[in-house]
């Protein structure tokens, strides 16, 4: 696993760089979400295929930005599902973004995640890996050293509500007042990985992305955005969600499958569950 660990810092400090210095435009492409690539994530993408194509341990790969998963060695390990860059829409207005890596076994599914990494492009990059416990490192010199580990409290103050609010479920849209009304602070930039590093940081608090009228299964992809989230939060002592059930627990039918999803401190997610639990 550290050889994986050490190819993802690599890989990190070559897309800090990207990032910095690359091109923000458009592709001609879409991926198979059916969003058009920007130029950076199909850089990024490669950046990490060409390290981890390098690494004896990996099985196979499979990226948000490509169709297929690429085999890579018959006795490898691990399987590793990644988005590249999330959030890359936010490069060109300077906001934070990220890369995600969920890393599994045997196959690509919630209930082979074996350990999470992501990483924080912001006025400083950090990397936050999950094993037994949830671990944050930052760059400094060209080097990722040790900060702290992460827990996250009983309840927190933050609300990050995420899709298209005019498409959302009435029970929904009342939960999400509610929390509110009850003095929570909104805190959503439109990038998943610093919204929900900040949740980690603050202390806890939800992070929301439902299914709507529009996107019934919402939006954030299983393997690649959401299984990764919910296994670095569980072990921080919060809880990721479907709505009904454990995120963890949602069946795997293909590799670029979405779920609703609700990532955040017990407080929150307990509320979650009892709302849907009446209204689903
Ligand atoms: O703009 P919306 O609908 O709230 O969606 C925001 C979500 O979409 C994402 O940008 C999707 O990720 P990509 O940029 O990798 O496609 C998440 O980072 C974020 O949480
Ligand atoms: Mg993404
Ligand atoms: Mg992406």
């Amino acid at each position: 696993m550290q050889d994986i660990i050490k190819a993802i810092e690599e890989a990190s400090i070559k897309i800090k760089e990207l990032i910095e210095t690359g091109d923000t435009g458009k592709s001609e492409q879409e991926n198979s979400t059916g969003d058009t690539q920007l130029k950076l994530d199909i850089a990024s993408d490669v950046i990490i295929e060409d390290i981890f194509k390098t690494i004896p341990s990996i099985k196979a790969i499979v990226s948000e930005e490509q169709e297929e998963i690429v085999n890579l060695n018959e006795n490898g390990e691990y399987l590793i599902a990644y988005d590249p860059l999330d959030g890359s829409s936010l490069v060109d207005v300077n906001l934070s973004v990220g890369s995600i890596y969920g890393i599994y076994k045997d196959n690509f599914d919630a209930k082979s995640i074996i350990a999470s990494v992501y990483v924080v492009f912001g006025p400083r990059v950090e990397m936050v890996v999950a094993i037994d416990d949830v671990k944050m490192y930052r760059l400094k010199k060209g080097k990722f050293e040790f900060i702290q580990t992460i827990t996250l409290d009983e309840k927190g103050k933050l609300n990050a509500p995420g899709s298209t609010q005019n498409c959302w479920a009435p029970f929904h849209k009342q939960l999400i007042d509610d929390i509110f009304n009850d003095g929570y602070r909104l805190r959503y930039s439109g990038g998943m990985v610093p919204d929900l590093h900040q949740i980690l940081l603050k202390g806890g608090g939800l992070f929301s992305y439902p299914g709507t009228t529009d996107r019934p299964k919402g939006k954030l992809r299983q393997l690649f955005e959401v299984f990764p989230f919910a296994y670095t939060y569980e072990k921080a002592n919060g809880q990721a969600v479907d709505g009904f059930k454990r995120a963890l627990e949602v069946e795997t039918t293909h590799i670029h499958d979405t779920t609703p999803c609700f990532f955040g401190s017990n407080t929150e997610i307990n509320r979650v569950l009892e709302v849907y639990k009446k209204n689903g």
